[in-house]
């Protein structure tokens, strides 16, 4: 019987790849070096783009030590009625799943130092993402794990909210085939909005 064919799924082509390393090793500099305002405001704007409902499911994001700390975000999504969600960082390839927290649950240490609770996988009504960098066209720059581009395009009627310091937006970022964009980006400064893209 003859083979079946496949389609390969690609990676991003040699020069993007490259384009995007150049651009974290910037961005990773600039959020070590972030103004000690800038998490405040992030968590600040959050809060009012975020009213939980009752049960709603939102994955937040647990700092690693030079990130963005929305720890303070989680008890107050938690006391106001919010599901609160983190990731569980899954073998490289895959996508995320996320876990149940609770203020007192226990955590664990995961893959490149993250921490996940030990609590029940549910699947998330609003996904926060977390941003090595951004542009004003909603493209978004990460680890380069492709967690959560996998994880986004697995999650089609999740709303994907994307946070960063102001002082990580580049002018432009490269662009491979599975890069997600995001619908909306908060910042210190400011709510950005993208249109949805036409089909
Ligand atoms: N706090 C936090 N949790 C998260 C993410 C994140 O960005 N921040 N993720 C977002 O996707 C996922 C984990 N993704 C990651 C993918 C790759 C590397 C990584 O390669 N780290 C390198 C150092 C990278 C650098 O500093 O340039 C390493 O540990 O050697 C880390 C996290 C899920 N959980
Ligand atoms: N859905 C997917 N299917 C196959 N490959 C993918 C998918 N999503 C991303 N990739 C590939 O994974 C690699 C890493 O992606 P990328 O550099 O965009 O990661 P990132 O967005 O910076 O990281 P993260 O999402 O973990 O924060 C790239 O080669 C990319 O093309």
């Amino acid at each position: 019987m003859a083979a079946p064919h496949s389609t390969p799924v690609m990676g991003d082509p040699p020069e993007i790849a490259q384009q995007k390393a150049l651009a974290r090793q910037h961005c990773v500099q600039s959020l070590r070096t972030r103004g000690p305002d800038a998490d405040a405001g992030i968590r600040a704007r959050l809060k009012t783009l975020l009213s939980p409902r009752p049960h709603q499911a939102i994955a937040c994001v647990w700092p690693l030590p030079h990130e963005v700390d929305l720890r303070p975000l989680c008890h107050w999504l938690h006391e106001n009625g919010a599901r609160v969600l983190l990731p569980e960082t899954t073998p490289r390839g895959t996508p995320l799943i996320f876990r149940h927290w609770h203020p007192t649950c226990a955590m664990r240490v995961g893959r490149f130092g993250t921490h996940a609770p030990d609590g029940p996988v549910l699947a998330p009504d609003i996904v926060l993402v977390p941003l090595l960098g951004f542009d004003r066209a909603g493209n978004r720059l990460g680890y380069g794990g492709g967690y959560y581009d996998r994880t986004l395009a697995r999650l089609p009627s999740a709303q994907a909210i994307g946070y960063a310091p102001a002082s990580q937006e580049v002018a432009a970022l490269p662009a491979g085939p599975h890069d997600q964009k995001l619908p909306c980006i908060v910042t210190e400064r400011e709510i950005l909005r993208f249109d949805p893209p036409s089909s």
